[in-house]
């Protein structure tokens, strides 16, 4: 199986928002695209039915004046009633003498005859047109637009204009002379009349969209301010579908990114693992009254040709492949061979190892004690134990007793940060207890938290340990310890985790100074 590296990671963040704005774009496209060719389908159908009734209007107005009739007679009603009857748009038809509605076919002779509003707008060829007109002959609510010329009227189908401005967006028609523009007109009482030469629409301004078929005499001009609610609607559903597929293939890129770099980092230490790649710092302890060192921690270290990683970011990683006890192993019998430079430092030099809390109850530190190096070393070994529950256990007990009873310390490490336990205290056959470096870090704050060291210093006395304080950077924080009978320190006061070579430079300045020397 191929390494998967750091940078692969990077790789398939940029490729993946790459296709996710990729795959944005096509969707826009593709959305505008569907909603214009949804726009010329409409003008197309608007334009077929505004000609099918502009025919029937014509035919029916022509074929009733033609018959010359001059008042409304039950010849001239019946003439008017086969008329309607024949023509599928026309839903009444009316008759005028002198601008006054005398009959109509839906309503017969009127008593009172109706005088009629000017127009709305008249064509070139004569025809008179009221636009959305109310008509007071059916009810209010009733409207359609009415077309007449000499004496006859058609009032149109309504249905098919609601059912047209029922769509997304109103329309207008224009009728057409050749190339000229003789008049607009439109259901929702916009219209301009008059003669017009090409860029009309241009005049209507931007927001309308044209469509004109060369078969016919009519041009519709579709409202692009009601078609700019479909397209915000389009574009907020555009934006809202880029925004979620961003999100989301960012999202899957960041997670895909953070997978991958999980597990390129557990091969690599897996790697560092089987080559036995880590390596020990050595951080001083002193003795708090007299800051001369008396001890160190080793902290483990791992660096390979893609950099350097942090014990917190690689310890999970050995708990999680089970490899506690392998790491734990490599990192002592390194740290011994180290030490075995350490030249000038009495029996009481002590040197603190980090054990798993799991290492603990699963017998693995059994085998501390048969470990040569160890077993005659000449420093006062510690280990450090993390508070765990897992140590409740008999086991956990019985394995310290075994370390205790060859010779070795025991310490409770970071104390207070996790599962803090005074009874296992007393049953764990620890010396020593150290105090959470972040219990330290407020002191200067005076925070609640390390308000709590003076009790817990008093337990510990109470229990016989001795205390060491994690974490002390400063000369304030060092005399508020020493104030409250902590024993030892450790931080960066003191000295950062160094090489085995800087401790033992440091060791040197300390004895020479103690000698007098400079
Ligand atoms: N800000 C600040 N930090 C200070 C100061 N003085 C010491 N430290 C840091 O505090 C940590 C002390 O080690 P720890 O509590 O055992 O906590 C250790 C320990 O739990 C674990 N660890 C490190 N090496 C080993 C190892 O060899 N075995 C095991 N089991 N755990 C290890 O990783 C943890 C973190 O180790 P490091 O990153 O080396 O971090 C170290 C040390 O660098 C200070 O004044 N200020």
């Amino acid at each position: 199986m191929p390494t998967l590296r750091v940078r692969d990671g990077w790789v398939a963040l940029i490729l993946s928002l790459l296709v996710t704005v990729g795959l944005g774009f096509v969707l826009a496209y593709t959305l505008v695209a569907d909603i214009r060719v949804n726009q010329l389908r409409k003008a197309e159908y608007v334009l077929h039915e505004v000609e099918k009734r502009a025919v029937d209007t014509t035919i029916v107005i022509k074929k009733l004046n033609a018959l010359g009739y001059q008042f409304c007679d039950q010849r001239n009603l019946l003439a008017m009633r086969r008329a309607l009857f024949q023509s599928d748009h026309i839903k009444d038809i009316g008759f005028f003498i002198e601008n006054n509605l005398v009959c109509t076919t839906g309503m017969g002779m009127l008593e009172t005859p109706v005088a009629e509003d000017p127009p709305d707008l008249i064509d070139l060829n004569g025809y008179s047109l009221w636009v959305d007109r109310p008509l007071l002959m059916f009810d209010m609510d009733y409207q359609a637009i009415m077309v007449r010329k000499d004496r006859y009227n058609v009032v149109l189908d309504p249905r098919f204009i609601s059912h047209t401005t029922m769509a997304p967006f109103s329309w207008q028609l224009v009728a057409r002379m050749g190339d000229e523009v003789e008049h607009v007109f439109g259901v929702r009482g916009t219209f301009i009349i008059g003669k017009s030469v090409p860029g009309l629409f241009s005049r209507l301004g931007d927001s309308y969209y044209t469509h004109c078929s060369t078969v016919s005499p009519y041009c519709v001009a579709l409202d692009l301010n009601q078609l700019a609610f479909a397209h915000g609607y389009g574009l907020v559903i555009l934006l809202l579908l880029l925004v979620s597929f961003c999100v989301g293939g960012g999202c899957f890129a960041i997670l895909t990114y953070l997978f991958r770099r999980h597990r390129s980092d557990k091969q690599r230490i897996k790697r560092g693992l089987a080559e036995d790649a880590f390596y020990c710092l050595y951080q001083p302890i002193v003795d708090l009254r007299t800051e001369q060192v008396i001890g160190c921690e080793m902290l483990a270290r791992f660096e390979d040709n893609q950099g350097p990683m942090s014990p917190d970011r690689f310890i999970p990683f050995i708990r999680e492949l089970d490899r506690t006890w392998l790491f734990t192993r490599q990192l002592i019998s390194k740290a011994m061979d180290d030490l075995s430079t350490i030249s000038g430092v009495g029996v009481s030099f002590r040197v603190s190892f980090n054990i798993f809390p799991q290492d603990v109850t699963n017998d693995a530190i059994a085998e501390l004690p048969h470990i040569p190096s160890l077993k005659e070393s000449p420093f006062d070994i510690v280990f450090e134990i993390t508070e765990d529950e897992y140590l409740d256990g008999d086991s956990a007990r019985r394995n310290l007793a075994v370390l205790h009873q060859a010779g070795f310390s025991i310490a409770i490490d970071d104390f207070g940060t996790g599962y803090s336990n005074f009874n296992q205290l007393k049953k764990l056959h620890c010396q020593l207890l150290k105090i959470d470096r972040t219990f330290v870090f407020d002191m200067e704050e005076g925070s609640i938290k390390s308000s709590l060291i003076k009790h817990i210093v008093a337990i510990a006395h109470g229990l016989g340990l001795k205390v060491v304080a994690e974490g002390v950077e400063n000369k304030m924080q060092r005399d508020a310890l020493v104030d409250l009978d902590v024993e030892y320190g450790q931080g960066w006061a003191f000295g950062k985790p160094m090489p085995i070579a800087q401790l033992n430079q440091l060791l040197q300045t300390q004895r020479n100074s103690a000698e007098g020397q400079p």
